[in-house]
């Protein structure tokens, strides 16, 4: 699914009317409705008193229109003006009109001494500002965001909210509970820098017309299940072991075993034929007895690994998760590097080797997969200052070395030379030890069943996130686990394949 701009988004909006021969005024309406579908089902209770605080753009418009839509419905409903311009839009102007015609108790907010006491009031609704934002919120908007900021009320931005910038980084926005944004995703509702102003986003589909989405171009996209099923490959009836793609995991050090048991796990119950791991000594038992599906090859020492040596033929690498970063490692792993030839995921460790011999990353296969947390990341690429610098940043990075970044967090980023996908599944359940090693061997097992790397990049984040969505229920966030979400991979698929 496209991620598009605010202006992409206007003009989507724009030949969505001429295309389907509606006026503007009807477009709220559809936009208005698919909001109040949304509230009405989110909050039963129709006596919790609602305000809704409307700026005077068609961002304060869909407020309007939603205000008559629940006062009719029976909520309770008052209605703020945040009056920050005398210029209306005309649509908002329109319903402004409408709204008086049907009783609804509107107050218009243009000082200081016009401030509501919120007391009285359960949910905010929060419709001063839209995508049109173009500076800074200043004066009396600025004002009502404070108060609505500091009132501990339930916040619903439309759209997005208030305040938040569409192209740099926000200072100053509305801090909702839950952002409801409109069909389109917008990048800055995802990022990392925002997530004290978005709260749960939730994208409602409000009609838009498909030729204009589709006509769009981007370089961002928002990650859904039904792209992660179409690239899915089909069990073939013949299947072998043989076929299904041979894994091997290379990594662990003493006390650092749990790693490549949890990467190797994963790879097998991702659904490769073989999974072979590459330990030191000190593993060979743990992982035999803790998991005897998996194959195991031994290096000669007895604590880390010092020569990655090995005579089997893996379809797929996943290298680094707890190999340790001691001088001996670092050196079998370069000769590893010179040598070789499978596609290859690296983790962890394998990122911090990388970053102390930077010009070893030359030594990568073209779309090698790197798998950095924030901090392995920086170690990588150095600082930057806010999310987009991040992003583009990384993007250049991957571009110079032709790589794919996974770059691990809420909304994991999958970034290549040309594109930045956002993964849409997951939740802070997956905050819990070894969930990156079992993300490595999910990826490894999809690279080696012969996906294409941006696609097992992609299907294997989506999957590893989609475990904790699916367990939220049945497995309190806190305490799920490494080991749950591999114990989960087969109902993410049955989840993808419904
Ligand atoms: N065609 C329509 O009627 C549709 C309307 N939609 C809504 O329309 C919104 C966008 O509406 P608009 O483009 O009218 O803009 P907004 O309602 O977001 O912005 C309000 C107006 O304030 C001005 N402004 C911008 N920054 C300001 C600042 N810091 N201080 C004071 N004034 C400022 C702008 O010039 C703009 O006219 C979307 O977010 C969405 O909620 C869409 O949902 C669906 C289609
Ligand atoms: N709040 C969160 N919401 C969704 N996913 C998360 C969240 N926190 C962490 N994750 C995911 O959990 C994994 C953690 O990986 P990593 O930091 O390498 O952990 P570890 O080193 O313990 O294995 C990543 O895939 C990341 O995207
Ligand atoms: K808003």
């Amino acid at each position: 699914m496209k991620i598009l701009t605010a202006e992409q988004i206007r003009e989507i909006d724009l030949k969505t009317t001429t295309y389907e021969n509606i006026s503007s005024l009807e477009l709220m309406k559809r936009a208005s409705k698919a909001f109040f579908d949304w509230f009405t089902t989110r909050f039963t209770d129709k006596n919790l008193p609602v305000s809704v605080f409307s700026g005077t753009g068609n961002n304060g418009g869909d407020g309007l229109v939603v205000a008559r839509m629940l006062q009719k419905s029976g909520y309770k409903v008052n209605v703020f003006i945040v009056e920050y311009s005398q210029h209306y839009s005309e649509d908002c102007a329109h319903n402004v009109r409408r709204a008086k015609v049907e009783n609804i108790p509107i107050k218009k907010i243009t000082s200081t001494g016009d401030l509501p006491s919120l007391s009285g009031f359960e949910i905010i609704i929060d419709a001063i500002f839209g995508t049109g934002l173009n500076r800074e919120v200043t004066g009396i908007a600025r004002e009502v965001i404070e108060k609505i900021n500091r009132s501990g009320k339930k916040i619903i931005s439309i759209d997005v909210p208030s305040g938040l910038s569409m192209n740099g980084k926000t200072y100053f926005a509305v801090h909702a509970t839950e952002t409801v944004t409109m069909q389109i995703p917008k990048l800055a509702l995802y990022l990392p820098d925002n997530r004290n102003f978005t709260g749960e986003v939730y994208l409602i589909n409000i009609g838009l017309n498909e030729t204009a989405i589709s006509d769009a171009k981007t370089a961002f996209y928002f990650i859904t299940k039904q792209e992660i099923k179409e690239l899915l490959k089909p069990l073939d009836k013949f299947a072998h072991k043989g076929t299904q793609g041979h894994s091997l995991l290379i990594g662990g050090s003493i006390g650092k075993m749990g790693s490549v048991c949890l990467a190797s796990r994963a790879a097998l119950k991702t659904g490769c034929g073989l999974v072979t791991a590459y330990v030191p000594k000190c593993g060979t038992s743990v992982l035999q007895s803790a998991f005897p599906e998996a194959m195991v090859v031994e290096d000669r020492n007895d604590t880390h690994i010092t020569g990655i040596d090995f005579t089997i033929h893996p379809d797929a690498v996943g290298a680094g998760v707890g190999l340790s970063e001691s001088p001996e490692t670092q050196h079998a792993f370069y000769r590893f590097l010179q040598q070789n030839k499978s596609p290859l995921v690296i983790d962890a460790d394998g990122l911090n080797i990388l970053s102390k011999n930077k010009e070893w990353l030359a030594l990568l296969p073209s779309r090698t997969i790197l798998t950095p947390h924030p901090k392995e990341l920086s170690r990588l690429i150095g600082v930057w200052n806010e999310d987009y610098d991040k992003i583009y940043k990384t993007r250049e990075f991957a571009k110079k070395y032709r790589l794919i970044i996974v770059l691990k967090g809420a909304y994991t980023l999958i970034i290549d030379s040309e594109n930045v996908y956002v993964n849409s599944s997951g939740t802070p359940a997956l905050a819990t030890a070894g969930s990156g090693d079992v993300l490595t061997g999910i990826i490894t097992s999809l690279l080696a069943q012969g996906y294409e790397p941006l696609d097992a990049a992609k299907a294997g984040v989506f999957i590893h996130g989609l475990t904790a969505n699916l367990s939220a229920t049945k497995i309190h966030a806190r305490s799920f686990t490494a080991s749950d979400i591999i114990d989960n991979i087969g109902n993410a698929y049955f989840d993808i394949e419904k």
